[in-house]
């Protein structure tokens, strides 16, 4: 069987496999893949579950803020022209407006007291802060002459008027959004479902009948990293050098989920055979290997609608280009507007020096420090693409590209990685 299956695959003509690409023309591929895929369906949550998920629908306001002219102070208002007819005199105070209050009209002459939010009476064009003021037998006075119409009123609608848009599609929400959706009265809100996500770690070595048993580690960091997105994730392990039992794995987990992640099993390996079973079952191939380091494997499949990200099983390899293709990926497949990124890389001197193989892009991890205003960036000790502990130093990647190099004190980015 494992002989047929692979014989088949290799002579699918569906299953031809691209020479590797430059990590640059990956990613094209992606985005390319990207525009003609469909987005994931919508559904209603209530808005204290909104955080966190992509809004599905524009709000635009159907009700301005403030709402109607408010005090901006605890003070009085009046009308600017009664209080300087009245000079010395001051005026009466007649009543007090509180926020939440109805708001009766002004009497020609008089000055009534009034809080901070509670709605401007018709005919009163200003507030006086109360610190400003004295009140004698029941007059107001003021200790400064520098009142003017409008001084301390909050306008309806000069932070937003009805009609204007608040909140586009594609936006994540978070604790910034909520009080607008609340202010606008909005109980739930339409927002793209999480997507479903089955990660699948492949290596006879995590079986439970290996010799020599290693521990999977793959499918916990890349679910932490994917539930931080917003994503439900199911881990699996392929725990065998089977083909059929891979085949039997990928097929299930085509039918329940979104996308497919798979780690190891993608090199040229006699047991490694990810790339011949997606080929069996229908996959076509999207790009072959990246000129990247780490992450040469890195190999993406469609199946049938389906994506299927093919990561090298090195841990740090398999970290490192999840951060940089499936997140990406997954932000945009979730319905999030790629020109609203939150993680914007982040400018610094590079305290090291680095030269790039003439066709290979390298990801090296760093981290960026402050002194004075400036960003230092610093390289983390790494071994190499299966190490797990220089992640857990750094903060982000740097970029060499191909055929380039980075000196000590040359500007460069770090990509941050995500939470
Ligand atoms: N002749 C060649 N050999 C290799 C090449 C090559 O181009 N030619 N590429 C190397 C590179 S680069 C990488 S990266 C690895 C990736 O190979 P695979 O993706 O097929 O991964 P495996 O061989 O299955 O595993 C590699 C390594 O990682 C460990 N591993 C795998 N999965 C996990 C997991 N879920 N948790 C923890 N550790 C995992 C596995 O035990 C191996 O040690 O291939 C090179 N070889
Ligand atoms: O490219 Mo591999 O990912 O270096 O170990």
């Amino acid at each position: 069987m494992v002989g047929s299956l692979l014989a088949s695959a290799v002579s699918d003509p569906k299953c031809a496999v691209p020479d590797m690409v430059a990590y640059d023309e990956a990613q094209a591929i992606l985005a390319a893949y990207m525009q003609n895929i469909p987005l994931l369906t919508t559904e209603f949550v209530s808005i204290s579950q909104a955080s966190g998920r992509v809004l599905a629908e524009d709000i635009r306001a159907v009700m301005p803020r403030p709402e109607a002219d408010i005090s901006a102070m605890d003070g009085y208002a009046f009308r600017c022209a009664d209080m300087e007819k009245a000079g010395s005199v001051g005026l009466p105070l007649a009543g007090q407006i509180a926020a939440g209050d109805a708001s009766p009209s002004l009497e020609k002459g008089v000055a009534c007291s009034i809080l901070t939010g509670a709605r401007i009476p018709a005919g009163a064009d200003c507030v006086v802060a109360q610190e400003r003021t004295s009140i004698t037998d029941g007059h107001v006075h003021l200790l400064e002459q520098n009142v003017r119409n409008g001084l301390n009123i909050r306008r309806s609608g000069e932070e937003f008027c009805k009609g204007d848009m608040l909140l586009e599609h594609g936006l994540k929400l978070d604790w910034r959004h909520l009080s607008i959706l609340a202010h606008q009265g909005k109980e739930q809100v339409s927002v793209y479902k999480h997507p479903k996500v089955c990660v699948v770690a492949n290596g006879a070595e995590f079986g439970a009948t290996a010799t020599d048993c290693r521990t999977e580690l793959n499918t916990q960091l890349l679910a932490a990293m994917l539930q931080s997105e917003g994503v439900r994730v199911t881990r699996y392990v392929c725990g065998s050098d089977s083909m059929e039992a891979l085949h039997k794995l990928l097929h299930q987990c085509a039918q329940e989920a979104d996308i497919l992640i798979t780690t190891g099993g993608i090199s040229v390996g006699q047991t490694d055979h990810v790339l011949h079973v997606l080929c069996q079952m229908g996959a076509k191939c999207l790009f072959r290997r990246v000129k990247m380091r780490p992450g040469k494997p890195m190999t993406v499949m469609q199946l049938g609608q389906k994506m299927v990200f093919c990561l090298p099983g090195n841990p740090g390899a398999a970290a490192i280009c999840a951060q940089l293709f499936i997140i990406p990926f997954l932000r945009g497949f979730a319905g999030e507007k790629q020109e609203k990124k939150t993680s914007m890389p982040i400018e610094g001197q590079s305290s090291f020096a680095y030269v790039a193989a003439a066709d290979t892009t390298s990801f090296l991890p760093v981290y960026s420090t402050e002194n004075k205003g400036k960003n230092l960036i610093t390289l983390v000790r790494s071994v190499g693409a299966s190490d797990i502990l220089c992640l857990t130093q750094a903060t982000g990647l740097v970029r060499v590209s191909a055929g380039t190099s980075l000196q000590v004190g040359d500007m460069c980015q770090m990509i941050p990685f995500t939470a």
